[in-house]
């Protein structure tokens, strides 16, 4: 008998900013709705400028006292505020899920990586190090000191919404800085009780603030308005780039994590079983939506009926319903928006003369009428210069190509506008090591699906980002640097 999970109650949730709950002068609210059945299952304010410059203020004035505060006294409250998060995974993870539709125990893992993502963080607070070094003038030493920026702007997407907002409040408080998050407009809620927590275990008014409004409105004001030193932002590429110009007006440090159009190329001589877990799992988690995701398949032409007839049995397995149901191992898309997407690219696929080997559409049912649902997709007589091939997906839709010649694939792989991952397979460690060095992606996956680990580095090529996120380098990314030349 499985337990029968009770969602969270539909609540109107107003502006987090200097500690207050506050409404938007606008007046104007705005529904989030259940990919799931299309109910309501939140309301929140539409900031604009007003709030926008209101919240900046507020980081402004509460991050001048933070950053006297030691580093391992900030890191010990986050520690506090990451525990917290990880004592209301049940609540927030069902919140996860009724905004975003991803399964229950992905939204579960969710919860915990943004937890972890705070805890790497804090992890730093003895390592903010700096340099002394001689000066070639007698009686002098050089100082290069590490300090924060001052107030940090975080964008998020909808596909991780807490953990990309933990990813970036982490190292944003623990370095000395204060925060606005805005949220995307399709996935606010759970980010936003991160306020409710805040105020739980005392984080100073202001230093912590969360504001809900059109990206385009609120979030174009927080990027212009000059208080802002640093904006990092994950989402597409158009948005990412128009943030880019925005930013460059005050010349505010940028930290972008992008599209992307990761190739999984699996070599004859890899191990059949292994690649077709982590191709599987690397397109199929949380429907497809994951940036790092196997959007395109190269599979070398020796091995590939073999392949794909492991890699078919485990598509015709997923079991597409609602993601609180534990028997379900895939949920809906986000949105419509979404969804008129992946219908385009279909289209796009057969209109260019590929095969619609599986799925293609909305699954039958009544339990689909509502909600935002596709069908695991897989294209097959595909030509590297299709749409599908180079446009992202970010959802159940897989190109499969072959290939024969190891120059040719790698010509493939790279032959893409994006730069963010890419994923081998292959047990022979020169093909590794040729992949490693001509493989045009910042994180390269050998032998291993997807899956980013906190002190790695997160780093995007070409239109996937710049700046790049997570580990010593993304730490880093939150401080400047001072230097001082001290004549004695
Ligand atoms: N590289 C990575 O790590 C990841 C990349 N992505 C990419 O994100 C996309 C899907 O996420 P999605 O949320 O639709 O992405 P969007 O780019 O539409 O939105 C991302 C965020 O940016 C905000 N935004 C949009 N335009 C502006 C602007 N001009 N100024 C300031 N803020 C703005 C949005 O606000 P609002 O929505 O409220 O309007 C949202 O909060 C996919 O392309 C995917 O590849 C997703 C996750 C991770
Ligand atoms: O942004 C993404 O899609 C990934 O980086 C994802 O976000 C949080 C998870 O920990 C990552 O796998």
């Amino acid at each position: 008998m499985t337990e029968t999970i009770t969602t969270p109650d539909v609540k109107t949730y107003d502006l987090f900013i200097n500690g207050e709950w506050v409404k938007a002068s606008s007046g104007e609210t705005a529904e989030v709705l259940s990919p799931i059945n299309e109910e309501v299952v939140g309301l929140v304010q539409m900031g604009e400028e007003a709030e926008a410059e209101q919240a900046l203020l507020a980081a402004e004035a509460a991050q001048k006292e933070w950053k006297k505060v030691p580093s391992i006294e900030r890191a010990n409250l986050m520690r506090k505020f990451a525990a917290e998060i990880r004592a209301n995974k049940s609540y927030l993870s069902k919140l996860l899920t009724c905004e975003q539709g991803k399964l229950l125990s992905v939204a579960e893992m969710e919860v915990e990586v943004t937890a972890t993502f705070i805890e790497y963080a804090c992890d730093w607070a003895r390592h903010i190090e700096g340099d002394i070094m001689p000066s070639q003038n007698p009686g002098e030493q050089i100082w290069i000191n590490k300090i924060p920026r001052g107030v940090v702007v975080a964008i998020t997407a909808w596909n991780f919404p807490l953990a990309l907002a933990g990813r970036k409040i982490g190292p944003a408080l623990v370095a000395g800085n204060a925060i606005v998050v805005k949220p995307t407009q399709e996935t606010p809620l759970a980010t936003l009780e991160l306020g409710y927590l805040a105020e739980k275990v005392g984080l100073p008014k202001g230093l912590l603030n969360i504001v809900t409004g059109k990206g385009r409105v609120l979030g174009n004001a927080l990027v212009a308005n000059p208080i802002t030193r640093m904006v990092t932002m994950t989402g597409s590429t158009p948005a990412g780039q128009q943030i880019f110009r925005t930013a460059s007006e005050n010349l505010a440090h940028v930290q972008l994590e992008l599209g992307g159009k990761a190739p999984a190329i699996v070599f004859a001589d890899a191990d059949l079983d292994v690649a077709v877990d982590s191709a599987f799992h690397s397109r199929f988690d949380n429907c497809g939506q994951v940036c790092t995701c196997n959007e395109r398949m190269y599979v070398h032409e020796d091995i590939y009926e073999a392949f794909m007839e492991k890699f078919m049995a485990k598509v015709k397995d997923i079991k597409v319903g609602d993601p609180m149901d534990p028997s379900i191992t895939m949920g809906p898309k986000v949105n419509a928006s979404e969804i008129r997407n992946m219908e385009h690219l279909v289209a796009k696929s057969i209109e260019e003369g590929a095969t619609i080997a599986y799925g293609g559409g909305k699954p039958e049912g009544a339990e689909f009428e509502k909600g935002f649902w596709f069908e695991p997709t897989i294209i097959t007589d595909v030509t590297q210069e299709m749409t599908i091939v180079h446009e992202e997906s970010f959802g159940p839709i897989l190109p499969v190509l072959k290939f024969k010649e190891f120059d040719e694939v790698i010509d493939y792989a790279n032959d893409c506008e994006f730069g963010l991952a890419a994923m081998i397979f292959t047990k022979d460690i020169n093909t590794i090591m040729k992949c490693n060095d001509e493989l045009e992606f910042g994180e390269i996956y050998v032998n291993r699906g997807h899956g980013e680990q906190h002190q790695g580095f997160h780093n995007g090529y070409k239109l996937s980002g710049t700046g790049g996120e997570d580990g010593k380098y993304g730490f880093e990314q939150y401080l400047e640097k001072k230097t001082f030349y001290v004549k004695y």
